[in-house]
């Protein structure tokens, strides 16, 4: 039995990733509304990728999968694997994940004090609890990130007495504190001021330039790190084009995608959008 546990073992441990995930006619619903209906799609690794999309479309539900914060409607030809497994324990898999997104901020505990908040990303937790521990490698990852974020003022405020930015920027870090290897960002620079989504921009294009990917879901097109290489444009929750970032983001495409003139500016890498002329 145990040298067939082994074998088990050595097998799954040898299993190629090819993907962070592939969903094959995936279903789901939020509340009463069907949001995808027969989804087909794969991020491969190291594939750092922006999905675009109007609201509504289902940008945050496609995160929410990914993350298992909910799951399919059942059907027997239904595939959704993540990092090629289609069970995971859940902590296990958002301990590979850095998340960041509205519900959470929303949800998060509002008594937990800043350095806390930090720390629970190495547990993926809604504040701290007295059985997790921390080495002192963890805490000074921590300390250095709130100093990064120009936070560390607020190291020992509680959550629920901070800005709406500044809750984001502690959010972002507890994203990235464990060292995650994918990021899952939901609008992430919503809220930040200027110098804030620079300094995030920045902290997050570094750690993709030294492998980290990332799953962008937005409709801020200015947030789209210039490492980024693949974009969706998603709409009522279909994938309606799909390609190269330098391909897919011209003011024609995503005009017809938001259903409005826009003009696309390119910069250093970034693109920002303005009404067209
Ligand atoms: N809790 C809920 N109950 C019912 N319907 C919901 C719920 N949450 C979201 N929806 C619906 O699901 C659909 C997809 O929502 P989702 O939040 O995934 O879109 P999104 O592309 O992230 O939008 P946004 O850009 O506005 O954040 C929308 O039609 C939305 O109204």
């Amino acid at each position: 039995m145990l040298s067939t546990v082994r074998s088990l073992k050595q097998n799954t441990v040898s299993t190629i990733v090819n993907h962070v995930f592939e969903f094959s006619n995936v279903s789901a619903y939020r509340g009463g509304t069907k949001v995808f209906e027969g989804l087909d799609l794969s991020i491969r690794m190291g594939e750092s990728t922006a999905i675009l999309g109007p609201n509504g479309s289902g940008k945050t539900t496609l995160l929410k999968l990914i993350s298992r914060e909910i799951y399919p409607v059942h059907a027997d030809d239904c595939r959704m694997t993540v990092y090629g497994r289609d069970r995971w324990n859940v902590e296990e898999l958002r301990s590979r994940l850095g998340i960041v997104s509205h519900d959470l901020q929303q949800n998060y505990g509002v008594y937990a004090k800043g350095r806390e908040v930090m720390l629970s990303g190495y547990y993926s937790s809604i504040d701290t609890w007295p059985h997790q521990l921390f080495s002192a490698t963890d805490i000074e990852r921590a300390e250095e990130l709130m100093r990064q974020l120009g936070v560390e003022e607020l190291a020992d405020r509680p959550f629920g007495k901070m800005s709406t930015g500044q809750q984001r920027r502690f959010l972002l870090g507890r994203a990235l504190v464990h060292g995650p290897e994918a990021l899952l960002l939901d609008e992430p620079t919503s809220g930040l001021d200027i110098s804030a989504s620079f300094q995030y921009l920045d902290t997050v294009r570094k750690l993709m330039q030294q492998g980290t990917q990332l799953i962008l879901v937005t409709h801020h097109i200015h947030e789209i790190p210039p490492e980024v290489t693949r974009v969706i444009f998603m709409r009522k929750g279909r994938v309606v084009a799909d390609g190269d970032k330098e391909a897919m983001l011209t003011s024609s495409n995503v005009s017809s995608l938001f259903g409005c003139g826009v003009e696309l500016i390119e910069r250093n890498g970034y693109y920002q959008a303005v009404p067209a002329g």
